[in-house]
């Protein structure tokens, strides 16, 4: 259960988050959708303890607030909306890094590791890039090999910021469907920032919807996707 209670976070002069309230049962989807600039990213920030926040955010009882970096960092996984890669590195040993919290001090990755990672590949239909140069990557391939380290971090609860927003039409979809499987085969909570309300039907799961006054869970159906579009249609209040 993820427990967020009278969450507030923002900046000096602006508060994005304000008494935000929800209890989502595990494990789930969550679409986390709102207007540019709304405060969907500051409410990853706080949830990953990189912005002070006030108010409680508890999973399975933890309070974030009071768990060491290592304990936060095997519940909780973060993919962000910008990520970059500045060295030349095979697609293959950036993702294999997903492992890492599996790993003793300086232990190398073994073949077993690099299965693990080609399998994944396979899954997420990027094999043929597995040995390629990351930097050399388009927008929407490296998207997905971040993706699949994420993936291979296996946390529990996975923050994902717009991981679909580089894809083509036929990536989006099969993004979607993929987190929305690893909630149903792999017991994962997802919670998913995103822009693509149509890539939305069709999945269970939920929306949260933080440009509406009192944001608050709502059951993902083709009636509750089609009012947050046509709510996300006008101008930010
Ligand atoms: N470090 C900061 N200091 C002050 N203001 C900030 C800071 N970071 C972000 N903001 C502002 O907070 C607001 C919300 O930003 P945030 O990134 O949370 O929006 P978002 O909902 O994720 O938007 P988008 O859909 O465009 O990604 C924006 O107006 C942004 O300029």
């Amino acid at each position: 259960m993820l427990e967020i209670k009278d969450l507030v976070a923002g900046y000096e002069q602006r508060m994005l988050i304000r008494n935000l309230f929800f209890s989502l049962p595990e494990p789930a989807f969550v679409a986390i959708v709102g207007h540019n600039g709304g405060g969907k990213t500051t409410f990853f920030k706080a949830l990953t303890g990189q912005l002070p926040y006030q108010g409680q955010v508890r999973f399975n009882g933890s309070n974030f607030k009071e768990l060491p970096r290592q304990a936060a960092s095997n519940i909780l996984s973060y993919l962000p909306q910008k990520n970059s890669v500045s060295f030349p590195i095979p697609v293959r040993d950036l993702a294999v890094m997903g492992l890492i919290r599996k790993k003793r001090f300086l232990e190398n990755y073994n073949t077993a590791d690099y299965q693990q990672v080609d399998q994944l590949l396979v899954e997420l239909e990027i094999a043929h890039l597995a040995h390629r140069d990351f930097t050399e990557l388009s927008g929407g391939e490296q998207q997905l090999i971040w993706l699949a380290q994420l993936m291979l971090q296996d946390t529990r609860l996975c923050l994902l910021d717009e991981p679909t927003q580089q894809l083509d039409v036929y990536h989006k979809k099969h993004v979607f469907q993929l987190m929305t499987d690893w909630v149903n085969q792999r017991q994962k909570t997802v919670l998913c920032i995103t822009h693509d309300l149509p890539n939305l039907y069709g999945h269970k799961g939920y929306l949260l919807n933080l440009s509406k006054p009192q944001p608050q869970l709502e059951v993902l159906t083709s009636a509750t996707i089609q009012d947050n579009i046509l709510f996300l249609e006008q101008k930010l209040g």
